[in-house]
């Protein structure tokens, strides 16, 4: 497909499937070039965006209900406007179907030779007049989860291992649920209250979260709004906000956020302590340093120093040996923000959390030794896979038996969560985020 349709949202739709599809990049930056590349308005944003996550979310049910109308191979770029046109119908009111088929058959005229866009228009009709085979019709429960949410069938039934059917089955069709619009307001800036005003007089409707600074936000997009601009809040989702809280900071501490980048939860940090102290933000990306420069910068905080180093040798690269409290948000598999990067559900692998908790726990060895005595050391992931949470925690308390878990603050204990021992397991449709992190305090002599 060397052909643009500029200003065509659905065309540019097309190009970010496909090139996903070929694991070019992630949906969200692949969104982002041809936002650009296309020229879509401000208007057909939403459209565009739309189609891309529905289409991507729902791959493997457009599948099962395209199935019965196709006949022997299709090229990708026509099966992807085929099921783009499919979740235009099945799953979009306001869009109406002579126009979903009048509008494929066109792209497949500008992509393709004639007898592609007769493929289309038939296939399309047939499947308006016939309507989808109904998911009853698969009687393995676990298979038809997975048909249903489109989620790999390995996926489910780890979560299933790991959770119950139940569970599994809330988690997975609320990762096809679009996440609310949630910022945290930087009180060093601005009070909740002010920041709540301010968004009202720019058009916001406003709603505060369930942790003290962090507030839901609809009918505009908070990154284009003038409070975000001037420093008065960023964009954040409520389950990030908690392990600056877990971390039970005061004013004046010396901190080390081990995988820091972007920086949201170092920002966080410098919050909370009221820009005193110092932060040591380390990422192994050096390119990532910037990404931290500006968000500190933007929200107003100067006590924040980067270092691009690989946390597993931190303790090699660092001058400074001790710290009173230690956040390592860790590389994961991200199985709980599953809702915001749908492509991770076809390309992610079973042995990663494998290869990952590894990596976690290589960091982990760094981060007790940096630790001071009396200091408490935050681990975090986005993820809900339990090799990658309870296991790696576990296992790093038997290693060292002068660490113990650290009971949480309570205004973290008193968010929606599953009890999944240790530290604390929030599964995607309980609040924010899926997220897990426990917090470990290490004695003040060795017992
Ligand atoms: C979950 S993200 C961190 C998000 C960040 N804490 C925030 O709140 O904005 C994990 C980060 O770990 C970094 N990373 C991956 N492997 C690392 C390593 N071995 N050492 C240090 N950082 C690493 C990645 O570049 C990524 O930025």
């Amino acid at each position: 497909m060397k052909k643009k349709s500029i200003g065509n949202p659905r065309d540019a739709a097309l190009h970010v499937l496909l090139e996903v599809d070929k694991n070019q990049a992630y949906s969200n930056l692949l969104l982002t070039k041809h936002l650009k590349q296309h020229k879509i308005a401000p208007v057909d944003r939403g459209l565009m965006t739309e189609l891309t996550y529905g289409t991507l979310q729902h791959k493997m049910t457009l599948d099962y209900y395209l199935k019965p109308f196709l006949k022997g191979k299709i090229e990708p770029w026509v099966l992807w406007l085929l099921r783009m046109a499919v979740y235009q119908i099945t799953y979009l009111d306001r869009i109406p179907d002579h126009a979903v088929v009048n509008e494929s058959v066109q792209l497949a005229k500008l992509h393709g030779h004639k007898g592609v866009s007769g493929l289309i228009n038939g296939v399309l009709r047939a499947y308006l007049r016939q309507g989808p085979p109904s998911l009853d019709e698969i009687a393995d429960p676990v298979e038809r989860l997975t048909i249903e949410s489109s989620h790999p069938r390995w996926m489910i039934e780890n979560w299933i291992t790991a959770f119950g059917f139940d569970k599994t089955k809330k988690i997975a069709l609320q990762n096809n649920v679009a996440p609310p619009q949630t910022v945290r307001v930087n009180t060093h800036k601005i009070s909740v209250d002010e920041a709540i005003h301010a968004l009202e007089q720019e058009g916001f409707q406003v709603r505060k979260g369930l942790l003290p600074e962090s507030l839901h936000l609809s009918g505009k997009v908070a990154a284009a709004s003038e409070l975000f601009a001037t420093g008065g809040l960023t964009i954040q989702d409520e389950s990030s906000m908690m392990p600056a809280h877990a971390l039970h900071l005061r004013e004046g501490l010396n901190v080390l956020d081990m995988c820091a980048a972007p920086g949201g939860k170092t920002t966080h940090i410098a919050q909370l302590m009221e820009d005193t102290g110092a932060i040591t933000a380390l990422d192994i990306h050096e390119h990532k340093m910037k990404l931290i420069h500006d968000n500190a910068y933007r929200l107003g905080f100067q006590r924040i120093t980067t270092i691009a180093s690989d946390a597993r040798n931190a303790t090699a690269s660092l001058e400074q040996k001790q710290f009173d409290r230690i956040l390592v948000d860790a590389p994961c598999s991200g199985y709980g923000v599953i809702r915001r990067k749908p492509d991770m559900k076809y390309t992610k692998q079973p042995a990663d959390a494998d290869r990952l908790a590894t990596i976690q726990l290589a960091i982990l060895e760094e981060a007790y030794n940096l630790l001071i005595p009396g200091g408490i050391l935050v681990y975090s992931t986005c993820t809900i896979e339990p090799k990658e949470n309870q296991e790696v925690v576990s296992r790093f308390l038997k290693l060292h038996p002068d660490l113990h878990e650290q009971s949480l603050p309570d205004i973290l204990q008193k968010l929606p969560h599953t009890a999944m021992g240790p530290g604390m397991q929030v599964l995607p449709y309980e609040d924010g985020d899926g997220f897990y992190l426990a917090a470990l305090l290490k004695a003040d002599t060795k017992g």
